[in-house]
Parts: structure tokens; C-alpha cells; sequence
């Protein structure tokens, strides 16, 4: 992180806009370089037109003396004076009803592009974070996420790429002006050369590194914001009986007033560099005036090099100042970029759909399986090997810890073993054939995943197109379709957020209903480890008993022997190694 905040910024935010853009885009933005140049172009022509045509129009002898009024006036053979003050009045107007149609649409068309741009980008963060290791996914935080994926795209394209856009327009507009005064007045261009240059180290440098350090900070706070908002939320009843109300709030108060005064700060900073250069002008106008008289020793000149320098003032200084803002800005977004260029070492486990297939009539293999979390000494599976037959229901037990949901995870390839393999029909589990595994295998987790929703979208995770005859099927295995039937509203009943208006044993349900809706042929159970009241491990059990009359291959970690009744092999567990296999019926006699 260090050595990337001293990078150039410019080199920077250009590399990192360039990961975003195909060739085809490339070209758009170059094309849309050249629009906005153009747009500046007939900004600067505007406004300096503006001087000329009011003071020919309102003197009838300036007509005669400038050459391009007068061709003007006799190629359309104007009678007098009024008319043609009138001709030139309208086409000033519609010249300038054109330059700001024309501006308009230059912000349009900019508009556009970065507006595809910032949901390309977050498009590319949701795949990031989709398809990252688990072992690394699992060390996020909810609201960091959230930052990643939702808010540091729309920083990037606010204080980046549009940053971008304007300084190189502005750097271009500052070159024109700069080569049209060196070939008018080599001596006005180095004094000129002499003000600006000190102008924009002063402005730029200290404000520089004070933006950079109040955009770090902000990216710290922001999380941290989104953390206090989440924990309200999952923990608001907690919070409210333990008296905790004005503690949380306080977190999240103190963070949004740093991060308040912060972009108040950032906002006082980035009009200094305006009122320096204000300053440096008049500063110019003294020195000018001194060139004139001393070194040209002609006070006639002071009069025409003021007047240039104010022009050149008027319009190249409103640019420096843009310049360096733009830069400010870009300099305040580097942990933005920093942010987005995460993990693009890491090689991300897609999955896609035109996989090779998977052929499951045989069995199960785990072959050797070793498995460690990343910094551990030990090994949570331990050489580890057992075969499964097609349709055999295995229960799998041990002390917590033992490492079952482990070799659960590493089964459904949300882990990878470091040495051995996992054998389906003889054929070893990779990242060829994951996408044609995940069609065949099912898992119910430990507290299942419930979203804010109807339960028909919750048990079929949001299908565009629900099979409903799939649905019933899932829900009466689920051991859930009576309770579903008796809700007015049956299967559209929303559920409040994480299924706050179910029981447990109906959460628990909707997440085996979810499992079978899927028409899979392994099912992989992770049972609650939080005691369950004897009604919801009843209904439960149901659920398992029904569905181990079916041809499901069914693997169940169990904490309560009677969710095990219908298993046809039972493994122990401890530290990763299989200590034990029996019967349910050995298992209840040696207990
Ligand atoms: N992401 C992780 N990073 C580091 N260590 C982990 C991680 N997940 C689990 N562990 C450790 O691995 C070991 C095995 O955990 P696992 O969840 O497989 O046990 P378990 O037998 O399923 O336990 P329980 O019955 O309590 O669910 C534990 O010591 C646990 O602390």
C-alpha cells in the first residue's frame, strides 16, 4: 500500500481506467477527448468574440476599418448600419444557442460513458468478490464489501475518470495558449511562465499530500459506518436489552462527523489553490508593469501586455486551477484505485456453465484428503480417506472442532484439499467439471442463509420462472407444505428479514426445501448446532426421515444422535481423522 501511494497519480488513475476499457471503449474515449477539447475550444472563441463584434457593431466607422466585418457587410449588401447591427445581434445568438447545445451534448455523451463504465465496475468488483478463495472471501467484513463492491466505483468515476477527462482538456487548452503567446511574445511568455510555475507549486504540493491523507481516512471511516448501520440491524434486540442504544450510535456518530469535517476540509482545500493563483495575478500585473518600463522601457507596451496577460490570465488560470484540483481529486482517490486493483493477483475459481460433465452411478471417493487454513500448524483433515455409495446415507460425528464441516466444505469445493482427492465415479473433483458437481450436489447449512423475502423465492433463490410443481415437490419433502398452505397468502408470505417471522424449525425447513428444489442427487446436510427445542428437532427429523426414502445420496453432520436414525454408516470424527464407523444401532448401544 505504501509504495503504491507514492506512485504518479496520473500514471496511476490512467492504468487503472485502461484495465476497465476494451479496445472499442479506448476509442471512445479518445473520441470523447476530442469532444470535450472541442467544446473547450468554442467556449474560449465565445467569449473572446464577444469583444470585437460589440465594438465594431456599436461604431459604424469600425465597419469600414475591419476587414472581416466589411467583407461582411458588402458580400450581403447591407443598406445601413441598424440592419447589419442587427444581423450580427442574431447571429450571435443562434452562435451561441449552437456552442451550448453542442457543450451539452459533449456532457451528455461523457455522462453516458462513464455512467456504462461505473456498472462495468461494479460488475467486474461483484465477480472479484464472487469468485475470490473462500478462505479469503471468509475474512471480509459485510460492510467492506458493501464499500467495495457499491461505493468505490462511483468514487472511482467521480474522482477519477472525469478528473481525468478534465485535466487532460485543460492541459491542452494551457499548451495552445502557452504556444500562441511564446510566438506573439517570447519575453511576456517567460514572465508569464515565471508566475504560473511557482503559482501551481504552491497550490498544488501542500494540498496535495493533505488530500491524499484525507482520502485514506475517509475509505477507513466509510466501513466503519457501514458496520455500525449493519450491527443496529442484526442486533437491534440485543442491543436495545443490554442498554447499548447510545454506545452504537455513538460509534456510528463519531464516524460520520470525522468523516463530515473531513470533506469539509477537502472542500476548504480545493478553493486555496483559486485564491493563491488570484493573488500570483495580481503579483504578475506588478512584475508587467516593471517589464515594461525597465526592461522595454516603454510604458505605452504596459498597457497591451496587461491587457494580453489578462486574457491569457482570464482564461488559462480558471484552467490551472481546474488542472489542479483535477489532481487533488485524483490524488484524494488513490486508496480508490489501490482498493479496486485488490486480489487482481489472485486466481479467482469461476465457474462456467460449458464444463465438462459429471457422471455420478457409482460412488464417492475421498482419497488421502489433507487439509490446512492458511498460518495453521495442524492440519483440520488429516490424510483422510472413506467411499460412499450411490444412495448410502452418511452421518458424520465428532467434537466441535473436529473438523467436519471442513471436510463438508471441501466436498462442496468451497475449500480445496492440498494433497489427495475427492473421486466422483473415479473421476477427481477440479475446476473443470465444478459448475456440472454444483448441479448434482445440495447443502443445507448450519443456520440457513434467508433473505428478506417471499418464502417461493427464498426455497427457489429468486427463479425468474419458478417450477411450482418442483416447489410443492420440494415442499413436501421439506416436511414444510402444511404450515406454507395454512399463511393466507401460502408461498408469497415474506419472511422479514432473515426469516424473522418463522420458527426455527421452519427456517431450517425452507433450507432443505431450497436444497431439494434443486434437482440434485447428493444432499449434504450441516445440522444446527444450537439446541433445538423438541418440536423443531421433530419436525426436522421428519424432513431427514422423508428424505431418506429417496435414492439422494445424503451426507449429515449431526450433533443429535436422533437426526441420524436413517443413516446406513456413521463416521467419528477427531482432529481431521475418521475414529470410529458403526451402525446408528452401535452407535446408541456404545452411548
Ligand atoms: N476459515 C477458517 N480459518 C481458520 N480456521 C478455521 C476456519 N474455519 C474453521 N477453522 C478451524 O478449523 C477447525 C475445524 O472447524 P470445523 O468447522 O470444520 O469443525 P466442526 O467439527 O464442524 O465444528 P462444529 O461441530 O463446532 O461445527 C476448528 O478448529 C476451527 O477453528
Amino acid at each position: 500500500m505504501k509504495d503504491f501511494l507514492q506512485k504518479g497519480i496520473i500514471g496511476v488513475s490512467l492504468k487503472s481506467v485502461f484495465f476497465y476499457l476494451s479496445s472499442k471503449e479506448k476509442k471512445k474515449a479518445s473520441f470523447i477527448f476530442i469532444l470535450l477539447i472541442s467544446s473547450s475550444l468554442v467556449e474560449i472563441f465565445g467569449i473572446a468574440s464577444l469583444v470585437p463584434v460589440i465594438l465594431t457593431a456599436s461604431d459604424p466607422n469600425k465597419v469600414k476599418e475591419s476587414w472581416f466585418f466589411g467583407s461582411i457587410y458588402d458580400y450581403i449588401g447591407f443598406e445601413s448600419h441598424q440592419k447589419f447591427v442587427l444581423f450580427i445581434c442574431a447571429t450571435l445568438v443562434i452562435f451561441f444557442i449552437i456552442k451550448n447545445a453542442f457543450v451539452l451534448m459533449v456532457n451528455l455523451v461523457q455522462v453516458k460513458f462513464t455512467e456504462k463504465l461505473a456498472v462495468k465496475i461494479v460488475d467486474s468488483q461483484y465477480d472479484k468478490y464472487q469468485y475470490l478463495p473462500y478462505d479469503m472471501f471468509s475474512r471480509l467484513e459485510t460492510s467492506s464489501l458493501v464499500n467495495n463492491i457499491l461505493a468505490v466505483p462511483v468514487a472511482f468515476v467521480n474522482g477519477v475518470i472525469r478528473q481525468l477527462f478534465l485535466f487532460f482538456s485543460e492541459v491542452f487548452i494551457i499548451v495552445i495558449v502557452i504556444l500562441g503567446m511564446i510566438l506573439y511574445n517570447p519575453g511576456l511568455f517567460l514572465i508569464t511562465m515565471i508566475v504560473i510555475f511557482p503559482a501551481i507549486a504552491l497550490s498544488y504540493l501542500p494540498v496535495r499530500s493533505m488530500a491524499q491523507k484525507i482520502g485514506a481516512r475517509i475509505d477507513v471511516l466509510r466501513p466503519i459506518s457501514y458496520t455500525s448501520l449493519a450491527n443496529l440491524f442484526a442486533g437491534m434486540v440485543e442491543i436495545k436489552i443490554a442498554g447499548k442504544q447510545k454506545r452504537f450510535k455513538k460509534i456510528l456518530i463519531d464516524g460520520e462527523s470525522e468523516i463530515q469535517s473531513l470533506e469539509a476540509k477537502s472542500y476548504m482545500f480545493s478553493l486555496l489553490p483559486g485564491r493563491i493563483i488570484e493573488i500570483i495575478a495580481i503579483l504578475a500585473i506588478v512584475i508587467i508593469f516593471i517589464y515594461s518600463v525597465v526592461v522595454e522601457k516603454n510604458d505605452n507596451s504596459f498597457i497591451l501586455n496587461i491587457g494580453i496577460f489578462a486574457a491569457v490570465a482570464y482564461r488559462v488560470m480558471p484552467s490551472i486551477n481546474r488542472l489542479i484540483t483535477s489532481s487533488v481529486a485524483m490524488k484524494q482517490h488513490i486508496t480508490v484505485i489501490y482498493n479496486l486493483e485488490k486480489y487482481r493477483g489472485i486466481n479467482l475459481i469461476r465457474i462456467e456453465e460449458n464444463n465438462d460433465s459429471i457422471n455420478f452411478n457409482d460412488g464417492i471417493e475421498f482419497k488421502n484428503i489433507s487439509f490446512s487454513f492458511q498460518g495453521m500448524d495442524s492440519p483440520v483433515i488429516n490424510n483422510l480417506s472413506f467411499k460412499v455409495k450411490k444412495g448410502e446415507k452418511i452421518g458424520i460425528i465428532g467434537s466441535s472442532g473436529s473438523g467436519k464441516t471442513t471436510l463438508m466444505n471441501i466436498l462442496l469445493r468451497i475449500f480445496e484439499e492440498q494433497s489427495g482427492s475427492i473421486l466422483v465415479d473415479g473421476v477427481s473433483l477440479n475446476s473443470n467439471n465444478i459448475a456440472a458437481w454444483y448441479k448434482t450436489i445440495g447443502y443445507v447449512k448450519q443456520n440457513t442463509f434467508l433473505m428478506a423475502d417471499t418464502i417461493l423465492n427464498n426455497i427457489t433463490l429468486r427463479d425468474s420462472n419458478p417450477d411450482l410443481k418442483q416447489v410443492d415437490y420440494a415442499m413436501d419433502q421439506a416436511s414444510i407444505q402444511e404450515f406454507v398452505e395454512s399463511l393466507p397468502i401460502g408461498a408469497d408470505t415474506h419472511i422479514g428479514e432473515s426469516g424473522a417471522f418463522l420458527s426455527g424449525g421452519q427456517r431450517q425447513r425452507i433450507g432443505i426445501a431450497r436444497a431439494l428444489y434443486k434437482d440434485m442427487q447428493i444432499l449434504v446436510m450441516d445440522e444446527a448446532t444450537s439446541a433445538l427445542d423438541s418440536k423443531t428437532e421433530q419436525e426436522i427429523s421428519e424432513a431427514i426421515k422423508k428424505i431418506s426414502n429417496s435414492n439422494i445420496t445424503m451426507f449429515i453432520i449431526a450433533h443429535r444422535f436422533s437426526a441420524l436414525q436413517n443413516c446406513d454408516r456413521i463416521l467419528e470424527l477427531d482432529k481431521g481423522v475418521i475414529v470410529r464407523e458403526c451402525s446408528y444401532e452401535q452407535l446408541m448401544a456404545d452411548n
